[in-house]
């Protein structure tokens, strides 16, 4: 089995593939290195990987906006989720007073924004493709430091020069599991919660979440108020709604919305056949076991 991830080695898109192999207990398992989340993402479409896993939203920084316009237009399935929990790290060859330029992803560099400013104001910030790739090109430039994991740290030997630099203690990217639409049922090894073995529906509804992405037929007063009712009516727990511009004109969205529950059950049928009734598109993207640490 092939996971696509971003890469190169000591992402943190590694860190979740790991952690994914591991409780999945896969064996024979190849990671796939991506110069972008775009590549890691279509690396599934394209048949190169049978799992690609992407970062979809930081505690800090919120939506990784290149996953959710991918999630829309291309035939994936969400097969689950992994929270990692995100430490940087300020990394460099030499000591602090060499650093002209500071490198990570854009998601990197926003998350220690206040850092940045407060302690190097002078630098010049650089975006690379990931916070790996950030530290390997830290590891060839003494006047280049890299905002990155401990792992990678030791994958490119460089020194932690300051731990845990991010603007809150607390911070987490959510990352998700994703295979080419319409796979065999075989595969659904990899849907199954933690700690069980019965089908879906003898789970309780907060050990599955499903992902859906819904665009309203016209912008009228109340339409989203419907679609939420409809969730409201038959108690079904919202984990998360994001909006994102359809790209058609300004101010026109797709909703992407989370909650509680599988596809399969009675409840979660009657509310999708509900939104379905009140929306011009509604679109399924999978129905997976919600992470547990
Ligand atoms: O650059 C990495 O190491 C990644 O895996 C990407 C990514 C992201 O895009 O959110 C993942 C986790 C951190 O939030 C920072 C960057």
């Amino acid at each position: 089995m092939i996971i696509g991830v971003l890469g190169p080695e000591g992402s943190y898109s590694e860190k979740a593939a790991q952690t994914w192999i591991l409780k999945h207990r896969l064996d024979s398992v190849g990671i796939q290195y991506f110069s972008d989340i775009e590549d890691a993402f279509l690396a599934v479409v394209q048949g190169k990987s049978d799992i690609s896993i992407v970062p979809i939203e930081n505690s800090i920084e919120g939506s990784v906006g290149v996953t959710l316009d991918l999630l829309l237009e291309n035939g994936v399935e969400i097969v689950g989720e992994i929270v990692v929990k995100i430490e940087h790290c300020l990394l460099s060859k030499g000591g602090p007073e060499k650093i002209k330029v500071i490198l990570s992803h854009p998601q990197g560099l926003a998350q220690c924004r206040h850092f940045l400013k407060k302690y190097f104001p002078e630098a010049e910030l650089r975006s690379t493709g990931s916070t790996s790739h950030a530290a390997r090109l830290a590891g060839e430039f003494e006047e280049m430091a890299a905002i990155a994991s401990p792992e990678a740290a030791e994958c490119y030997r460089l020194k932690v020069l300051l731990p845990n630099i991010q603007d809150r203690k607390e911070n987490y990217t959510r990352f998700i599991a994703l295979r080419a639409a319409g796979k065999s049922p075989a595969e659904q090894v990899l849907c199954v919660p933690d700690g069980e073995t019965g089908k879906p529906e003898n789970s309780s509804h907060s050990a599955f979440k499903t992902s859906i992405i819904v665009y309203l037929e016209k912008d009228r007063p109340g339409a989203l108020y419907e679609i939420l009712g409809a969730f409201a009516k038959n108690k079904i727990n919202l984990t998360r709604i994001e909006s994102r511009p359809s790209k058609k004109e300004l101010g026109d969205y797709y909703f992407y919305i989370d909650f509680e529950g599988h596809t399969g059950d009675v409840l979660i049928e009657e509310t999708l056949k509900d939104i379905k009734s009140k929306t011009d598109t509604l679109k399924i993207v999978g129905s997976y076991p919600a992470f547990k640490a």
